[in-house]
């Protein structure tokens, strides 16, 4: 058998995302994303939903920037002793053909009415303070992986910068986007704001995939 071996990691997870039956590539130069409705079934929302509430704690950044409203809302660890989450992680890492050892414990996040989360990168700022400390072992953020659980009654969009667009959450959609350029730089154009809530809540799961293994248990 013969592989095209000019073909990066980076290149085959945006091939099998485009395969995926639904997906829509975004049509922008400035970076590699894609969105699919409906991945996540509403049972697989509703109990991740469940799971959240019951964990959440006030959100986390890395690099304080002085502005203590920068990120309002509320996290939730997923237990990837549960075999609930162990199958929608399955699910997430079989979709971008990574493998699980290389991703992050998923994550819920819940933002309530006036919640957000400004304009960050994914990607950790390789001039930021605490870039040793979140890189040394595993390296840089590779693929985002999210997916919207729920319908807001209004607000809670996603505006990325980058291709200025405005990613509205519906239940179950992914957006997934590579925050590296294709010579492995970090990408400033993946820039994205989690838009404020205005009405009803806002949840969604979020998937961080790495250069090399996450060190799992
Ligand atoms: O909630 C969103 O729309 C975006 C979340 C996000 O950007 C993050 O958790 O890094
Ligand atoms: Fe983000």
């Amino acid at each position: 058998m013969a592989y095209d071996l000019t073909l990066s990691g980076a290149d085959l997870t945006a091939s099998r995302l485009a395969s995926t039956p639904g997906a829509r590539k975004v049509p922008s130069p400035r970076l590699t994303q894609f969105l699919i409705p409906a991945f996540l079934s509403g049972e697989e929302c509703a109990g991740l939903i469940e799971r959240i509430d019951l964990a959440v704690r006030p959100s986390t950044i890395t690099d304080f920037n002085g502005d203590e409203a920068f990120r309002t809302s509320w996290t939730g660890d997923l237990d990837y002793a549960d075999p609930f989450v162990q199958a929608i992680d399955a699910k997430l890492c079989a979709l971008v053909g990574i493998d699980h050892r290389f991703g992050e414990p998923l994550q819920g996040q819940r933002y309530d009415v006036g919640q957000e989360f400004k304009g960050h990168t994914d990607y950790f700022e390789p001039t930021g303070v605490d870039y040793e400390e979140h890189t040394w072992r595993s390296g840089q953020r590779t693929w985002t992986v999210m997916a919207y659980l729920n319908k807001v009654d209004a607000g809670g969009g996603t505006r990325f910068f980058g291709p200025d667009k405005i990613v509205q959450p519906e239940p179950g959609k992914i957006v997934a986007w590579n925050s590296l350029r294709p010579d492995g730089t970090v990408n400033p154009d993946t820039l994205h704001h989690a838009m404020k809530v205005r009405k009803g809540r806002k949840y969604v799961i979020t998937k961080w995939f790495r250069e090399r293994e996450w060190p799992w248990g």
